[in-house]
Order: C-alpha cells, then sequence, then structure tokens
C-alpha cells in the first residue's frame, strides 16, 4: 500500500479574542494511494481546518504533512505553492468558478499558471467526455447548473492529475441527485482511473459512498469504520446521534 498523503500529529490553535480554539490536535492519519476517504464531523470539529493543512493551505502550529513522500515542515510559501499546484486538486462546496470565465477556461486556468497548458488541452476533450460536460465547455457558469457548475469544478481539479483529490462538502449545495452523481464520478474516477480522494461532509448518505469514514470531534480522531464493514452504519448513527 503506497501512502499518498499523511498527516502527523497534525495541531492548530486559533485565538479567537482572548479565547484558544484547539482546532486541531494531534491528528495523524494515512490516505492511501487509490482510496476514497470521508471524514465526518459536527460543526466546528475542524474538517475544514483538516483539509486546509492535507491541501498545504494552511500552516500546522505542530506535526506535518507528508505528501507523496516530501515532508513539507518548514517549506518555504513558493514550493508550497508548487506542490500544491503539481499534486493536489481542490474541490468546494461552493465551487469557486470563475463567473466571467467559460467552463473550458475556468478548468484550463490553474494549467496555464502551471505551465502544462498543452497537456491540459489533450486532455480535456476525455475528462469533458467522461462528466458530461462536452456540450457546456463554452458556457460561463451562470448558464449551468448546479451539478454542470461542480462538475466543471471537478475537471478543473482532475485536469492536471492531480495525485490527490480533496473535496470539502462537494454536494452540500446540489439537490440529492447531482449530489449522488458527484458522489458516483468520484467511486468510478477512484475504482477505474485509481483517484485518490478525501472528503469531508455532513452527510451521512455521502459518507457512506467512501471507503472509509473518520469520525473527528472537537479536533480530534475519535473513531473510523471501512463503509463494508457490518456495523458502518450505526457506527455513523451513533457518531450523529440520530
Ligand atoms: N481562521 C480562523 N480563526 C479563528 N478560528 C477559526 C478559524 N478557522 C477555524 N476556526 C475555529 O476552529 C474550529 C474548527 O473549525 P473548522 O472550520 O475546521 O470546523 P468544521 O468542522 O469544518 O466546521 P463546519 O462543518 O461548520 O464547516 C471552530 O471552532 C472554528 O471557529
Amino acid at each position: 500500500m503506497t501512502v499518498v498523503l499523511k498527516a502527523v500529529n497534525l495541531s492548530k490553535t486559533f485565538t479567537l479574542g482572548n479565547e484558544q480554539v484547539h482546532a486541531l490536535r494531534k491528528v495523524t492519519l494515512d490516505i492511501p494511494q487509490g482510496s476514497f476517504v470521508a471524514v465526518m464531523g459536527p460543526s466546528g470539529s475542524g474538517k475544514s481546518t483538516l483539509l486546509n493543512l492535507l491541501g498545504l493551505l494552511d500552516h500546522p502550529d505542530q506535526g506535518d504533512v507528508v505528501l507523496s513522500g516530501t515532508p513539507t515542515r518548514g517549506l518555504k510559501d513558493d514550493a508550497l505553492t508548487l506542490l500544491r499546484r503539481e499534486k493536489i486538486g481542490f474541490i468546494f462546496q461552493t465551487f469557486e468558478l470563475i463567473p466571467t470565465l467559460s467552463a473550458e477556461e475556468n478548468i484550463l486556468l490553474t494549467s496555464e499558471l502551471s505551465g502544462q497548458l498543452k497537456q491540459a488541452r489533450s486532455t480535456l476533450p476525455a475528462l469533458a467526455e467522461r462528466l458530461g460536460l462536452t456540450g457546456r465547455l463554452r458556457n460561463r457558469p451562470s448558464e449551468l447548473s448546479g451539478g454542470q457548475r461542480q462538475r466543471v469544478a471537478i475537471a478543473r481539479a482532475l485536469i492536471n492529475r492531480p495525485s490527490v483529490i480533496l473535496a470539502d462538502e462537494p454536494t452540500g449545495n446540489l439537490d440529492s441527485r447531482n449530489g449522488r452523481e458527484v458522489l458516483e464520478i468520484f467511486q468510478k474516477g477512484v475504482t477505474e482511473e485509481g483517484w485518490t480522494v478525501v472528503m469531508v461532509t455532513h452527510d451521512p448518505a455521502a459518507a457512506l459512498c467512501a471507503e472509509k469514514i473518520i469520525f473527528l470531534r472537537d479536533g480530534e480522531i475519535v473513531g473510523e469504520t471501512r463503509t463494508a464493514s457490518p456495523d458502518a452504519r450505526a457506527r455513523i448513527e451513533e457518531f450523529v446521534g440520530v
């Protein structure tokens, strides 16, 4: 098993007025290559903080993130930016597309920034086909449905063939049908193309589409389950307090 992304003893504290908020406390986890892992937790449990640290968007106070075998602690911002561009694809709840650009321009923007435009252009047709976007590439985000916008965001995350995809509540703004479609895209990508996906979610149904669920509470990992395990549903219900 190759571990593509590793969190080692990650801690992060924020100061809010006079209060210290321990957003993450000594979180250690391994994300194997080709796996689909969900992170569940109540509001404020540290899910976004964890994803931001795993995605090298923020610095931990303690601990390290090891990406494709490279420890990242102490790397300068330029080096982190390069690593992030090359190895990580982000997907957000609110899509984060640029409204004045077409779907195609949005998808290719990061490739342009990282000098990979030629390769990305050759990858685009098959990726667009796979994501059902072939007829939509010239449209701007405002001309697309929520599901189509999220599929554009997925294409943007995937166009440079990242080592890992980090998705923060990717179905949070979608209706159930479009949400299911996004989850099926992840599942197929993982099983057929070897993608690695880490997905933060509140939604038990979404989490059950992953292979493994990690439960986060008050900044700590308090449990995990394989979704194939017979007691996975019971573990989720126990965790969310149903
Ligand atoms: N930039 C910040 N400054 C101060 N406190 C922060 C900051 N970011 C997060 N926090 C605090 O850290 C804790 C964890 O926040 P985080 O956003 O990681 O939780 P979450 O599980 O993603 O929540 P949600 O599901 O509501 O998005 C919260 O108490 C939050 O208020």
